[in-house]
């Protein structure tokens, strides 16, 4: 059979299996590569297949996921394994039920170049050529990862229409995701519109035509009953963080139904460029029950269930079904973010499973987290405390709502006047006009907190003129409703007039950049959810900041996953308002900046990080112990790094 150096071999494979956990970018690593796969998906002719020795099996159900899936966890209780698990099921079944099969290859030669997480491509040494079957399947030149980087950057900005650019990127990913990473990492503010917003809005909506290869994991009405079989189709084991939409409200973009996987997949790609989650621990899903997008409907290339959207109870029983499959299949501590639901969906979903489940509403929470932190540093620029100040909201959806009650927590907080107080400096316009109280018996539970005594205003210029806000908020989805008047409005008001465009993306600003200036003459503190070039108003550069949850999910996701922490909390959300906002320079504020460049976002992240997880401990929600002494370095050295591996 095997020699003890392969069947150590063997078993340094399989340690090698939990791919990011290796944290030396110089250190050799198990090679050949091993994959973990099912028999029946991934048993190519080609691959060198090592028969499966029952230790490493052993060894296998050891590493395999249970609920202790932070990397700590998994580095301390290397001895421990979380305990012999019987994930798969072998040894509990019975004759008659079904197994899964898996065994375990060793990629090389061709399948080698064909795998992402392995293929290193030109970057692949003479050695590695020769130890791993590569001799004549590559071109003779050896370039080294930063000349690959240089060389696709130049490929992608020959581009110049913006989905081309995102397909160029998703082909990278799914064809050498180190190099995919290591690009948009070192690259992240020219990078950052091609995989995320505003682009992936469009890729979304064209999703259907520009299908190439699937990404994330579907689970529709189809799967009803089966959703635990499905996840355990999913090639990866150990998940630390799932993004989900159902994709009912995809930016500001409405009902784009499966089409909406493109935004799981990219707030994924974001989760481990800027926050350092592996990518093989981060799992993007859309699940389909239907669209009410008639276009999409009718569209030949559409790639969803073609049905108008379940709802009620069939709804309710699917998303259960799945919120219980992924707490059995991968455990308490697995980070579920809700994207892009709708909000009749969204609240309700939050208020759930929040008591149950690890669970973080990315446009609720997330955005409400960026904003009161762009607050917080615009208040350096303008005075005042947030009790001194006045906010108007157009839009009191999931956005709208989330960040008016992070500000009035924080208020109430800072001022120790009860919440409904601090509630009264907030205002919200929706599409029927200022929600105040006599509107009450027709508001819906979210706009409720939100129904103050005022005469009924019927549009928001006029609630402008009436509220006379210092702070204006579009997170109303709705393009161009800052009209000049409207800023004109602001601007007469307040000698700085705090004016956020929330929505995404660019087509669904509230204002562009341009126009926040130009109607303001210069005097706006301007930022947006989708970035905008740097605008010349007489003479002078004006940079505007970019109030997108991306600065906040990232960080907060790693800091929840590296203090084991099992519940979401509001105080944790301010806290990373307030590492966000410390990052925020005297320099950037002199230039109107409200929120720091997207250049430095991994130190930021390990700043957010700690802070959310110091706040984790302090409020007995973590469960990683004992607590790191720094826990802005543990969070650092935590992080995934792009670099390539060397192959034995
Ligand atoms: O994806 C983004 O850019 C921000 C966000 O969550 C949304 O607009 O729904
Ligand atoms: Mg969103």
């Amino acid at each position: 059979m095997f020699s003890l150096s392969q069947s150590s071999f063997l078993n340094n494979s399989l340690s090698g299996v939990s791919r990011g956990l290796t944290r030396s970018t110089n250190r050799r690593v198990t090679a050949p590569p091993v994959v973990v796969c099912a028999v029946s998906s991934n048993g190519r002719p080609g691959d060198r297949n090592v028969s499966v020795l029952e230790n490493t099996l052993q060894e296998m159900r050891e590493n395999a996921p249970s609920s202790s899936s932070s990397v700590i966890e998994k580095e301390s209780e290397s001895t421990v394994g979380g305990g012999v698990e019987d994930v798969y099921g072998e040894d509990s079944a019975t004759e008659d039920q079904y197994i899964t099969p898996w065994t375990v290859t060793v990629a090389s030669g061709y399948p080698l170049l064909r795998d992402p997480h392995y293929n290193k491509g030109l970057a692949f040494t003479e050695k590695e050529r020769d130890a791993h079957f590569l001799r004549g399947l590559l071109p003779p030149v050896v370039i080294s990862q930063d000349i690959q980087v240089k060389k696709m950057m130049h490929n992608i900005l020959q581009y110049q229409v913006p989905l081309q650019r995102y397909m160029a990127m998703m082909d990278l990913q799914e064809r050498n995701e180190r190099l995919f990473y290591k690009l948009l990492i070192d690259n992240v503010e020219e990078l950052l519109p091609v995989v995320y917003t505003p682009t992936v809005g469009e890729a979304c909506q064209k999703y259907g035509s520009i299908f190439r290869q699937p990404q994330g994991l579907f689970i529709s009405l189809k799967e009803k009953g089966r959703i635990l079989e499905v996840l355990k189709n999913w090639p990866e084991k150990k998940i630390q963080v799932i993004v989900v939409t159902d994709g009912e409200r995809i930016l500001g973009l409405g009902d784009l139904g499966c089409q909406g996987m493109g935004i799981p997949v990219g707030k994924l790609s974001l989760y481990s460029a800027l926050g350092g989650i592996r990518p093989s621990a981060c799992l993007p899903v859309t699940i389909d029950v239907g669209t009410n997008n008639e276009q999409l409907l009718k569209d030949e290339f559409y790639i969803g269930l073609r049905q108008r959207r379940a709802t009620g109870q069939e709804y309710a029983e699917l998303l259960h079904e799945f919120m219980s499959a992924v707490k059995q299949n991968y455990g308490e501590k697995v980070l579920i973010q809700f994207e892009d639901f709708a909000n009749h969906n969204a609240f309700d979903l939050l208020a759930k499973y929040g008591t149950t489940h690890l669970v973080f509403n990315d446009d609720i929470q997330g955005t409400a987290s960026v904003v009161l932190s762009g607050l917080m540093a615009a208040l350096k620029l303008v005075g005042g405390t947030l009790a001194e100040h006045t906010f108007l909201f157009l839009g009191a959806g999931e956005a709208g709502t989330g960040i008016a009650e992070l500000i009035a927590l924080e208020m109430s907080k800072q001022t120790d006047v009860p919440l409904e107080e601090a509630r009264k400096k907030i205002w919200l316009v929706d599409s029927k006009g200022l929600i105040v109280r006599s509107r009450m018996d027709s508001l819906q539970h979210f706009k409720k907190p939100w129904a103050h005594e005022h005469q009924p205003v019927q549009n928001l210029l006029d609630a402008v003129k009436a509220i006379k806000p210092t702070v204006l908020i579009g997170s109303s989805g709705a393009g161009r409703t800052f009209t000049k008047e409207v800023v004109e409005a602001m601007a007469s008001l307040n000698e700085k007039p705090i004016i956020l465009a929330l929505s995404n993306p660019t087509s669904q600003s509230e204002c562009t950049a341009e126009e926040a200036y130009k109607w303001s003459k210069g005097r706006a503190i301007f930022a947006s959810g989708s970035p905008f070039d740097p605008v010349e108003y007489k003479g002078k550069i004006f940079s505007s900041g970019q109030a997108n949850n991306a600065y906040i999910f990232p960080g907060f996701g790693l800091g929840l996953i590296i203090s084991g922490a099992i519940r979401v909390h509001d105080d944790m959300l301010l806290a990373a308002s307030e590492a966000l906002a410390e990052q925020v320079t005297e320099e950037y504020l002199d230039n109107g900046l409200i929120y720091p460049p997207f250049a430095n976002i991994r130190k930021i992240s390990a700043q957010i990080a700690a802070r959310v997880a110091a706040k984790a401990y302090e409020l007995g929600l973590a469960t990683r112990l004992p607590q790191p002494e720094n826990l802005v370095s543990y969070a650092e050295s935590c992080m995934y790094s792009p670099n390539y591996h060397s192959y034995r």
